[in-house]
């Protein structure tokens, strides 16, 4: 559902070319002052949450979009948000239509698919997966000493390779899949490839001659659900590779995203790197590496964790909702049909809600009781109600844990020459807002200190 939005508004932008717009500002007079303006901003470019923010600093928080039939609210305030998502949730808790099957069936197995593949219990059950590619990151990091390294690529790498275990199981990334062709989630054509990709894992999976597997991956598990008789709903092939690609499309690239946008910050505020690495060394004492038990111990990692989803949502707008009935925001009424958008990016940075918004300063956590997890409404990366992320705890237990190991076990310096606002920090829109240019390190052994 993730990507086929955030698809649709890739469409949308070629339609906003063509038509004349029109902005309603909701104002005193319930929906009726219309201001004209020309929305070619928001068109411009794929970084429409800052166009967004920039619209709303102008006119308002919540502003109405008439685009030809279809009306869209615009959020960009933290107190509206808690109203869309928070009071009114069971009123917008639909998605626009998307080519998932809309029916009250596909809702059941996608209970399933959350409560079954995104419990706690599972995000524990597979630390095994994220363990295994963190020590391959730190073997390979630890080739590389000193030298030159594209950490996206590195990055990527690992995410895709803990969330393929978790849905393929131990096979993936072993000999067996070698020879296929991996669709490379940022490839162009994803989603044909990853179609025969996905088939080709259920074919596995479904092989006789498979020996039974020590632990259950999410196909083994979608698998026993195709099998069942018992279930009041019927699970298809087809609605297998649904959730497969939604787990993976959804998983991987915000995750990394956030890794890179952490280290990004770190590198470029020294006091804020220096005292993360501080804290995880004491805390860790002599070890070979940081292990998943001892994350929950590290303070200022979580907040500096807080502080990157501020700043940098991967899903800066939230995908749209729909009202399914007719409601009121304040003193506006929001009618049946209209798409609702929480503009995320925007009420991270809004002067309202953060002190000095635009400065990175995880300090800001000490003591408060913000969080992704809710109830706070000024922290959204994972959106919120309802339609919240159900993978935020493999999401947020894969960034930290390997955010740990790579500040405990390395240094990090910048290319030769190049100065710490140099850094780019550019964003490039896309199935997640990244990094627009690759992030180049230098990683320098910390092995010394540990022995
Ligand atoms: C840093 C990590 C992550 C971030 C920031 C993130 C963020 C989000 C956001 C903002 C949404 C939309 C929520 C809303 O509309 O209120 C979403 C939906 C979703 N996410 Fe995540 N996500 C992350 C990791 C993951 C992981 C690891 C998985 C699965 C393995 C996952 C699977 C999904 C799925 C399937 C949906 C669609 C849910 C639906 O439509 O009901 N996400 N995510």
């Amino acid at each position: 559902m993730l990507v086929f939005d955030f698809l649709q508004l890739e469409c949308l932008r070629s339609i906003l070319f063509l038509i004349v717009f029109t902005l309603l500002l909701m104002k005193e007079e319930k929906n009726k002052r219309i201001v004209e303006a020309s929305l070619y901003a928001v068109a411009k470019g794929n970084l429409r949450h800052r166009s967004l923010e920039n619209l709303s600093k102008k006119y308002d928080s919540i502003m109405l979009l008439q685009l030809g039939s279809a009306p869209m609210v615009i959020v960009s305030s933290a107190k509206i948000a808690q109203q869309v998502l928070k009071i009114h949730d069971l009123y917008c808790c639909t998605r626009p239509a998307s080519p998932r099957p809309n029916s009250d069936h596909w809702k059941e197995m996608h209970k399933v698919f959350i409560s079954e593949l995104l419990s706690m219990k599972r995000v524990q059950s597979f630390a095994y997966a994220r363990e295994t590619e963190v020590d391959k990151l730190i073997t390979s990091l630890s080739q590389a000493l000193s030298k030159l390294v594209n950490l996206n690529e590195k990055i990527f790498a690992l995410v895709d390779g803990i969330i393929g275990t978790v849905a393929f199981g131990k096979i993936y990334g072993t000999d067996q899949f070698k020879d296929q062709v991996f669709p490379n989630v940022l490839g162009e054509a994803m989603n044909m490839l990853f179609d025969g990709y996905l088939q080709m894992v259920l074919d596995q999976h479904l092989d006789h001659a498979r020996p039974k597997p020590e632990q259950e991956d999410f196909v083994d598990f979608l698998i026993r659900l195709m099998k069942d008789e018992s279930n009041s709903f019927k699970v298809s092939e087809n609605c297998v590779k649904v959730m497969l690609f939604d787990a993976f499309i959804g998983g991987i690239v915000t995750t990394s995203t956030t890794i890179l946008w952490a280290m990004s910050e770190l590198i470029k505020n020294p006091r804020v790197m220096n005292k993360v690495q501080a804290e995880i060394r004491n805390c860790i004492g002599k070890k070979a590496k940081v292990e998943g038990k001892d994350v929950s111990k590290l303070k200022y990692l979580k907040m500096v964790v807080k502080e990157t989803f501020r700043l940098h949502p991967p899903v800066p707008i939230l995908p749209p909702r729909e009202a399914m009935w007719e409601f009121k925001v304040g003193e506006f009424d929001i009618l049946p049909k209209t798409r609702i958008l929480v503009n995320v990016w925007a009420i991270g940075r809004d002067p309202n809600g953060w002190e000095n918004p635009n400065e990175f300063y995880p300090e800001r956590f000490d003591g408060s009781r913000i969080d992704f997890r809710g109830p706070d409404f000024n922290l959204l990366s994972f959106g919120a109600g309802r339609q919240i992320c159900p993978g935020l705890d493999m999401g947020a237990t894969n960034v930290e844990f390997t955010l740990a190991n790579m500040l405990y076990l390395f240094h990090w310096e910048l290319p030769n020459d190049m100065k710490r606002e140099d850094i780019s920090m550019e964003e490039e829109g896309g199935l997640a807002c990244q990094r627009r240019t690759p992030l180049w390190l230098v990683p320098i052994s910390n092995r010394s200190q540990l022995e």
